[in-house]
């Protein structure tokens, strides 16, 4: 039973995954101090948060059994993204279920904004009728700059169009082509400034955005332009927003998010030409839904089939990379632990090589998950495929990756090579669609071996009567062989025999077969199953 805990508001139904999967018990706690919640994570799998939580490091130090961090919605800046990567747990988020409702409150802000909406209401609410008071100009044939054009700026960009805007977009990523087809005009930061009516962010807050809308930028826009900001606070500066209202030279503001949240500054939330709200962007139903439900579907996945869609400390893979690289997932694994086994040195360099179809897949999952089987063996277990590449670093262990289009006779084929010292060893796998995984080379023999939990590895001479002496060993210590395969170099030459076998070989029983007369070496290898082939 994996143990999830919710510790912000979330859609009931959206969790309805994880609520009716008998795999898992979920508990929601709001509210938490830090102090609370790292007492209650230690016995949790998974946590779930909004952007309420601050998911520190002390929080993540303490959580002993977290494997997912999942945030149920875009930003990922209230979590310490590095003390996760470190711990190796996953931070996952949901980065599209509230696009439309961010991009619909931006609208929303700019619209109130140009019109007075908030002032006018609370004008009239208050029994005035101020008509004069609140005139506001149109967005028709005014000018949009749009700062970072990713899911959400794009979104604004398109409806702002059927206003009759003019869009200028200013993103990194953001081509000629691309801004072409969507009819709306690439432009740097500086054009923006000179000639927008409206600026609106929609950047991630990095060290970059932190503070990209400052004083500086702020006295070279038009007289009257006017700030949305419903992305991250902090990407405008607020005090030098409040100061540039108030002076008159920008006409008004509308902030949904904040330096600070709940935000401190009053000249910000009390200043009648800035429209706030509190971190609303993604507050409708259907947005909540669909993060919650994103969110819940994919940690059902991590727990149950390892699928991982969008891991924010993982390389990013699409579902169809996913698809394709799936059935390598366990058998490249398997294949590093087997290796290791037999090689039994820490590695000082790891060479893979991809050939074939994979030639054209990112790789970089099975990459880690093998690297994550090799590295331990002789280190810390908690090593994962979120922090292998950290260790790796740390120990300067060298590897690399080749691809080739090659087929090495296979139409996939991993191989995996470790080196210590002048010695190596290496192994290769295969997928055959209807068959499953094989092991097809160790050590350069050529072999078609299906992963099986208990093995048995033995270098002889190429002599007839092994194969009986080895059986009758096993035979007398109870010991059932599921199947044997054999290589040869040369006829009398050196030969490997490869058995799977029903139960661990004890010490006894293989100092026996080592001492056979022609053999040369025996390893017995334990290797990890999944659930059902144990
Ligand atoms: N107010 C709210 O409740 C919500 C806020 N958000 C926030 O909105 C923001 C945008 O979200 P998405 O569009 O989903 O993200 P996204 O990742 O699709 O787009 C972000 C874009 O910003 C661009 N960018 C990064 N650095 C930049 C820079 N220095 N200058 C210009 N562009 C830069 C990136 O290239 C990318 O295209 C995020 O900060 C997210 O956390 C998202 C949903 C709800
Ligand atoms: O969960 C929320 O309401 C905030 C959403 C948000 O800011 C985000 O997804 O980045």
């Amino acid at each position: 039973m994996y143990k999830v805990i919710v510790t912000d508001p979330i859609s009931q139904t959206g969790i309805h995954a994880l609520t009716s999967n008998s795999n898992f018990q979920v508990t929601q706690l709001t509210d938490l101090s830090e102090a609370e919640l790292i007492s209650q994570i230690p016995e949790y799998d998974a946590l779930i948060v909004r952007s309420q939580t601050q998911v520190t490091r002390a929080i993540i130090q303490a959580a002993d059994q977290l494997r997912v961090i999942a945030r149920a919605g875009v930003g990922v800046d209230n979590i310490d993204l590095d003390a996760a990567t470190e711990k190796g747990i996953i931070v996952i988020n949901a980065p599209s279920g509230n696009t439309m409702a961010a991009t619909e409150h931006t609208l929303a802000m700019m619209l109130a904004l140009a019109r007075n909406i908030p002032r006018a209401w609370q004008s009239l609410n208050s029994g005035k009728w101020e008509r004069k008071l609140f005139k506001g100009v149109e967005l028709y044939q005014k000018t949009l700059g749009v700062v970072g054009m990713g899911r959400i700026g794009t979104e604004v960009a398109k409806r702002a169009k059927g206003f009759d805007m003019k869009i200028l977009g200013y993103d990194p990523f953001l081509t000629e082509d691309r801004a072409k087809k969507m009819g709306i005009i690439k432009a740097d930061l500086d054009t923006i400034a000179r000639e927008a009516d409206f600026i609106t962010v929609h950047t991630p807050l990095t060290p970059e955005t932190h503070g990209l809308i400052n004083a500086e930028f702020l006295a070279k826009t038009k007289p009257g332009v006017r700030f949305i900001n419903c992305a991250r606070g902090g990407i405008i500066n607020e005090q030098d927003l409040v100061d540039a209202v108030n002076s008159g030279h920008v006409a008004g503001a509308a902030i949904d998010v904040f330096e600070q949240e709940p935000p401190q500054n009053t000249g910000l939330t009390q200043n009648p030409n800035i429209i706030v709200t509190p971190h609303l962007g993604a507050s409708t139903a259907e947005a909540q839904e669909k993060v919650a439900q994103s969110v819940s579907e994919e940690i059902v996945s991590i727990f149950m089939t390892g699928g991982v869609q969008h891991a924010i400390n993982l390389p990013r893979i699409s579902a169809a990379v996913q698809q394709k690289i799936q059935p390598y997932l366990t058998l490249s694994e398997q294949m590093a632990e087997l290796l290791m086994q037999l090689f039994k040195k820490a590695p000082q360099k790891i060479k893979i090589n991809y050939y074939g179809e994979l030639f054209l897949e990112d790789t970089g999952l099975l990459t880690r998950q093998m690297i994550k089987a090799l590295l331990s063996y002789y280190l810390d277990t908690s090593i994962n495929i979120v922090n292998v590449m950290q260790v790796l670093k740390a120990h300067s262990l060298a590897y690399s990756v080749q691809k080739n289009a090659a087929h090495k006779g296979f139409t996939n084929f991993i191989e995996l090579e470790i080196i210590h010292d002048d010695e190596k060893a290496t192994i290769a796998c295969t997928y055959l669609p209807g068959f499953g995984g094989r092991i097809v080379s160790i050590n350069g023999y050529r072999i078609d071996m299906e992963p099986e939990r208990y093995l048995l590895y033995i270098s002889h001479a190429d002599v007839p009567g092994m194969i009986g002496n080895v059986g009758s060993t096993l035979g007398q210590a109870s010991i059932n062989i599921g199947s044997m395969y054999v290589g040869r170099q040369t006829i009398g030459g050196e030969a490997v025999m490869i058995l799977t076998v029903d139960r661990a070989v004890p010490e006894a029983t293989l100092k026996q077969i080592k001492d056979l007369p022609d053999l040369h070496d025996a390893q017995f290898a334990e290797i990890d199953m999944p659930q059902a082939e144990k």
